[in-house]
C-alpha cells in the first residue's frame, strides 16, 4: 500500500484495504435509495459502521440557511426517532457544530470535555462521550449544507475517518438534492395555474434571472462564513438590502445590524460615532459614548458609501480589521470587539486607490469577497417581478384593492433604461398606483415616455401630459365631457377643441371603461 494516492485517505486506519472496500459497499447501497428519509438514516447508519461509533447524526440546513434540523441519528445500533429536531435559529449553544457549519472546518476532538465543550446536542450516555468528529458536508459549489457528526465513548482516532466519511457525506447530500429535484418535478399540464403573484426569490430578494442566481449563490457562500464583504454597483441596485440578507440570514442573525453612510457626517462626526469616545476627549465630551463598533460587536457593521471615508479614518479602520482592536477618542486602551464588516460603495474603489484617496491595504482587506450587484437593466423579466411587488405593497398600504396590468404598460417598464436601478422602479410604480384611479395600470400612470424619449421638445411631451390628465379626466367621468369639463375647469366647447387637437377619441377613453367592466 505504498501507491501515492488511494492510500492517503486510508494511510492511517488499522485495515485501509478492508476499510475501503467496507466504503465501497456503503457507497453502492446509498446510490440505490431513492427515499429521502431513508438516505439520510442510510448515512448515518453507515458512518457508524464504519467508525465503529455508537453515535452518528445528520444535520441539514433549510433552503435559506436559517435552521439547522437533526435530519437523522444512529445511536445504540438503531435510527432514533427525536421529538424537537430543530435547532435554535442561530444554533448559537451548540458551539461545536457552530463552528463546523461556519468556519467550514473538521472537527475532530479526540478528548472531549464536558465542562469545556458545550454537548447538549448528544444524546444522554451511560458512558461519557470521549471523542468527536463533526465534518461540514458540501455541495458540488462547494457551499456548505450540512454536518455529519460521529461520536464515541470509545478512544477512537476519528479524525483518520474524516476525508472518506466526508466524500460519502457529501455524495449523500448531492443524492438529496437530486431527490428533491425529482420530488418538485412541475405538476402536470391539468394543475390549476400558479396564481400570478410576486414572491422572494433569494434570502428575501425579488429577481429570478441569471445575474441574480449568481447573486444569490455568492451570498450561499458568505453566510456562514466570517469574512468582510464588499458590495459593489450602482445607486439603488438594492446593497444595502443584500448587506441585510447576508446579516439576517447568516450565522450572526440574532445580533446586532448596525449601519452608518460614511457620506453622511463630517469626519470628525463619523470618527467619534464609529470608535466613540471617552469624557474630556473633546470640548463638549462630557460623558463616554459607545461607538457603532461596540454596538455592532458580534454582529455586523454596515458601512454605507465606504469610498468617501477620509484617509485618516481609513487607517483606524484598518486596524479594526486587522487586529479586531478600537480605541476611543480620548483614551489610550485598546480594546476587542468582534465584527463583520460589509462596506459598499456604487464607485469604483479601485480608480480612487489610484488617485490616491483610498488606501490600497485597506482596499486588499475589504475587498476579501467582492459582490457586485448587476444594474436593472440586467435582470431581464425581473422588472416585471418587482414592479408586481411594489404595487401590491404600495395598494396594500393604500388599503386599496390590488390593480391589474395592462400589457401595453408592462412593455413600457420592460423597454425603459431605469438609471436609478430597482429604487427608481420603486418611486415609478408608487407613483403609478397613485395616479391609476381605476383598476388597470396603463402606460399613462407612468411618467418614463419623458425621461426616456428625448428626441420629442418640450411642446410636444406638454402635449403628452395634457392628453393624459384630458383622458384621465374623462374616464373618470365614464366619457361624460360635460362633467369631465366641470371637473378640469375649462369651458366645454374649449375641452372638444383640446380633444380634437390632441387626437382623443372614444377609444382612448373606453378602453378603461371596458377594462373596469371586465372586473
Ligand atoms: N432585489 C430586490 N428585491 C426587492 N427590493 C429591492 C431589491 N433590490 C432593491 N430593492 C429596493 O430598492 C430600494 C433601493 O435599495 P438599496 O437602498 O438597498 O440600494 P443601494 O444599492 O444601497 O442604493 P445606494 O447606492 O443609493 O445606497 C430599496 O427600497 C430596496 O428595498
Amino acid at each position: 500500500m505504498n501507491s501515492p494516492e488511494a492510500p492517503l485517505m486510508f494511510s492511517q486506519l488499522p485495515q485501509p484495504l478492508r476499510y475501503a472496500q467496507a466504503l465501497l459497499e456503503h457507497f453502492s447501497r446509498l446510490a440505490g435509495l431513492t427515499d429521502s428519509r431513508r438516505l439520510c438514516q442510510g448515512l448515518v447508519e453507515s458512518a457508524s459502521q464504519l467508525t465503529g461509533c455508537e453515535l452518528s447524526q445528520l444535520y441539514l440546513l433549510d433552503d435559506t440557511h436559517t435552521q439547522l434540523t437533526l435530519a437523522a441519528e444512529w445511536h445504540e445500533n438503531n435510527w432514533q426517532i427525536r421529538e424537537q429536531a430543530g435547532l435554535p435559529s442561530d444554533y448559537h449553544r451548540e458551539q461545536l457544530l457552530q463552528y463546523c457549519l461556519c468556519q467550514n472546518q473538521i472537527l475532530a476532538i479526540d478528548t472531549l470535555d464536558s465542562s469545556l465543550h458545550d454537548t447538549a446536542f448528544l444524546p444522554d450516555s451511560a458512558t461519557p462521550w470521549r471523542t468527536l468528529l463533526c465534518l461540514p458536508l458540501l455541495s458540488e459549489a462547494r457551499h456548505v449544507l450540512g454536518v455529519l457528526l460521529t461520536a464515541s465513548t470509545q478512544s477512537l482516532r476519528l479524525g483518520n475517518f474524516a476525508d472518506s466519511l466526508g466524500l460519502l457525506g457529501n455524495f449523500t447530500v448531492s443524492q438529496l438534492g437530486l431527490l428533491q429535484r425529482v420530488d418538485t418535478v412541475p405538476a402536470p399540464a391539468t394543475a390549476e395555474p400558479a396564481p400570478d403573484r410576486p414572491c422572494p426569490s433569494g434570502y428575501g430578494l425579488i429577481g429570478n434571472s441569471p445575474a441574480m442566481r449568481t447573486l444569490y449563490q455568492l451570498l450561499g457562500k458568505v453566510l456562514h462564513n466570517p469574512v468582510n464583504v464588499l458590495l459593489t454597483g450602482e445607486t439603488g441596485t438594492g446593497k444595502e438590502l443584500v448587506a441585510r440578507a447576508i446579516h439576517d440570514y447568516g450565522f450572526r442573525r440574532t445580533r446586532p445590524f448596525v449601519v452608518q453612510n460614511c457620506a453622511s457626517l463630517p469626519e470628525n462626526l463619523l470618527e467619534s460615532e464609529m470608535f466613540g469616545y471617552r469624557k474630556g476627549a473633546f470640548s463638549g465630551a462630557d460623558r463616554d459614548h459607545t461607538g457603532l463598533l461596540d454596538a455592532a460587536d458580534t454582529g455586523t457593521l454596515f458601512l454605507d458609501e465606504i469610498g468617501d471615508m477620509p484617509l485618516s479614518l481609513q487607517a483606524k479602520l484598518l486596524r479594526v480589521l486587522q487586529e479586531g482592536e478600537v480605541r476611543p477618542l480620548g483614551s489610550t486602551d485598546t480594546h476587542k470587539v468582534d465584527v463583520r464588516i460589509i462596506a459598499a460603495t456604487h464607485r469604483d474603489l479601485k480608480l480612487l486607490v489610484e488617485a490616491g484617496t483610498f488606501r490600497e491595504d485597506l482596499y486588499y482587506r475589504l475587498a476579501h469577497f467582492p459582490i457586485e450587484l448587476p444594474p436593472l437593466q440586467e435582470r431581464g423579466q425581473d422588472i416585471l417581478q418587482l414592479a408586481r411587488h411594489f404595487a401590491e405593497q404600495a395598494c396594500v398600504f393604500l388599503q386599496r384593492p390590488l390593480c391589474r396590468w395592462s400589457q401595453a404598460a408592462e412593455s413600457q417598464l420592460l423597454g425603459y433604461p431605469f438609471p436609478g436601478n430597482v429604487r427608481e422602479l420603486k418611486g415609478v410604480v408608487e407613483r403609478a398606483i397613485l395616479l391609476c384611479d381605476g383598476n388597470e395600470l396603463l402606460p399613462e400612470h407612468f411618467s418614463l415616455e419623458d425621461a426616456a424619449d428625448t428626441s420629442r421638445n418640450l411642446r410636444e411631451r406638454l402635449e403628452q401630459v395634457e392628453r393624459n390628465l384630458l383622458i384621465e379626466s374623462l374616464r373618470r367621468n365614464q366619457g361624460n365631457q360635460t362633467s369631465a369639463a366641470t371637473e378640469l375647469g375649462l369651458p366645454r366647447r374649449t375641452l372638444l377643441y383640446r380633444m380634437q387637437r390632441l387626437n382623443i377619441c372614444a377609444a382612448d377613453i373606453r378602453s378603461r371603461e371596458k377594462a373596469d367592466a371586465r372586473q
